[in-house]
């Protein structure tokens, strides 16, 4: 018999490798300087342990094999021991950002069709009230009285104590997890993923950036968070909103990273931005990992600065669905930063080993075979499309979407990822948007990252977005611009002249005649940094912005 494909399997092996390395630590309680203990710790072997005998409860509860459990608890010790727990029992977890709208939450809730539901008081709380997730019926709190739930997490525990070791024969092909994205571009969807797209991960990740086990990681952004076990290394959860990371304290991070030596740290671009704001040295990481959406080529040269000598900034590039697609080092993207400014695109790198990256040429229909795809060559910019292991094969009951996303080649499924790039030659992938905020012009079509980026460098301005008024095709190329800090609007003027004649030194963006002042884009809560470009769009139409 082969053994279990489940990432919770390397559990058992590094608690006997590795009984007393924390896996864990948790901020706890404060000190009296306002900053954390981290006082809240779990060993690899209490993780397996207490793990194992959480699966087991669950199973006196009827949460088990295949059941779907919304999981809505903070990064924190239980976290970590109930999705591990969930893994084992081969139950399938179901995890929705809650930093999303809340009509978008409820959607989603409803989507996934839920049979339990485990989490913190406040989340069961709003199930109550807000009538979330109806269809689960079973209900378990990470609180300390069973208020508004069936039973505590600890009494679950303690149920399944004398139980043993549990691990679920689950195989490849068996669904492990339902993660929701982040809904930049629309109501996020439910991405189906199986046990070997998270064993594969783990591999790709793990060979990509070179973890080695006892490593000690800062991961701010909480799904990663979840494979530092299972890769041997010891997570230091940080003392912020995981939801905010815009607001995180610099001072709290620093803190804990120098305590505890932390050498790998992995964020957002907006966690990248308050560290390289706050410009004090980092000198025991050795590799940073910023991933989720571009990192805007001031805060990488600022951050590297910080590093030691040798150090590491990478960026993988990709989504729910499919990560990590491709990766860049730092040294490698600021040397691709004039490309950028001059309307290249972004450089997202090379494809990380097993992925086939291929370029097909765009459209907003379905694809079912990919004997029907028209495969573009180098330069050309096109749909980046992925095989590879790591690719997911399916949204949850979203037959629409999916349709939208898969074309299958033979045995296997290829993701489409909505995004347009193109490869140089050097066989480098360069990131030109997303596909469907692609403005059609009567010229021809323009991409929001060969276009904002040729405007950004204007001293004076923030950030700028592109967008589309008016019929499909002959769409008139708006751009609009949000300020920095400070300068007041009546420079608007002037300002507008100089983004007018930097447009013009590039064939591309002399394309652009009509320039808008936003005072402040909406963009998305999770990585604070996706322009909200449809919401943009609508508004610059209202402006009068027609023929
Ligand atoms: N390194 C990067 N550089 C530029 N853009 C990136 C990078 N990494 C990811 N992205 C962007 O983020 C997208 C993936 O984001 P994610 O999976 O969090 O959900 P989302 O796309 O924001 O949500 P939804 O699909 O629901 O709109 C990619 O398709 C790409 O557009």
């Amino acid at each position: 018999m082969t053994a279990p494909c489940n990432i919770a399997a390397a559990l058992p092996r590094l608690a006997a490798e590795r009984p007393d390395q924390i896996a864990l630590r948790c901020p706890g309680t404060r000190g009296p300087d306002g900053l954390a203990r981290y006082d809240q710790t779990l060993t690899y072997a209490a993780l397996d342990r207490r793990s194992d005998a959480i699966a087991a409860g669950l199973a006196h509860h009827g949460i088990g094999r295949g059941t779907r459990t919304v999981v809505m608890v903070r990064p924190s010790p239980e976290f970590f021991l109930l999705m591990f727990a969930l893994f084992k029992a081969g139950a399938v977890p179901v995890l929705v950002d809650p930093g999303i709208d809340k009509r978008a939450l409820r959607q989603c809730l409803d989507e996934a069709q839920p049979q339990a539901f485990i989490g913190i008081p406040l989340a069961h709380l709003a199930r109550r009230l807000l009538g979330w997730a109806k269809a689960a019926a079973k209900h378990v709190t990470i609180g300390r009285r069973a208020w508004l739930a069936d039973v505590t997490l600890a009494a679950v525990e303690q149920a399944g104590a004398a139980a043993g070791p549990q691990l679920a024969d689950t195989a490849p092909d068996d669904v492990a997890a339902i993660l929701f994205t982040s809904g930049s571009t629309g109501v996020p969807k439910g991405v189906v993923y199986r046990h070997r797209h998270f064993v594969a991960q783990i591999d790709l990740l793990g060979r990509a950036f070179g973890l080695q086990p006892g490593g000690v990681d800062l991961p701010t952004f909480p799904p990663f968070a979840l494979f530092d076990p299972a890769l041997g290394l010891t997570s230091v959860i940080p003392d912020m909103d995981p939801t905010r990371p815009a607001k995180a304290d610099p001072r709290r991070l620093h803190d804990a990273i120098a305590r505890f030596g932390v050498d790998q740290l992995f964020g957002s671009p907006a966690l990248m931005a308050v560290l390289a704001r706050h410009g004090q040295p980092l000198p025991t990481l050795r590799r940073v990992t910023s991933a989720g959406a571009p990192v805007p080529p001031d805060t990488v040269a600022a951050l590297r600065a910080l590093l030691p000598e040798g150090a590491q900034f990478w960026t993988p590039y990709g989504a729910t669905e499919c990560l990590p697609v491709a990766v860049v080092e730092g040294a490698e993207l600021q040397a691709t930063r004039a490309a950028t400014e001059t309307g290249a695109g972004t450089c997202v790198g090379r494809p990380v080993p097993p992925n086939e990256v291929r370029i097909i040429a765009i459209t907003d229909d379905a694809i079912a075979d990919w004997r029907d795809v028209r495969v573009l060559g180098e330069g050309e910019v096109g749909e980046i499309t992925v095989a590879g292991p790591t690719a997911t094969d399916t949204y949850f009951n979203r037959d629409a979407q999916t349709r939208q996303a898969k074309i299958r080649e033979g045995e296997r499924v290829v993701h489409r990822m909505g995004d347009v790039g193109y490869f140089d030659a050097e066989g480098r992938l360069w990131f030109c948007g997303r596909k469907s905020h692609r403005v059609e012009t009567a010229e021809g079509p323009l991409y929001t990252e060969q276009v904002e980026p040729v405007f950004n460098v204007h001293p004076q301005v923030r950030r700028t977005a592109l967008v589309g008024v008016g019929s499909a095709a002959t769409q008139h190329p708006v751009l609009c611009v949000e300020l920095a800090q400070g300068v007041p609007a009546r420079e608007w003027p002037r300002i507008e002249r100089e983004l007018r004649e930097i447009g013009g030194r590039h064939p591309h963006t002399a394309r652009i005649a009509r320039f808008l002042r936003h005072k402040r884009f909406p963009v998305d809560i999770r990585h604070n940094a996706k322009i909200g470009r449809e919401k943009l769009a609508v508004w610059a139409a209202q402006q009068g912005v027609t023929a």
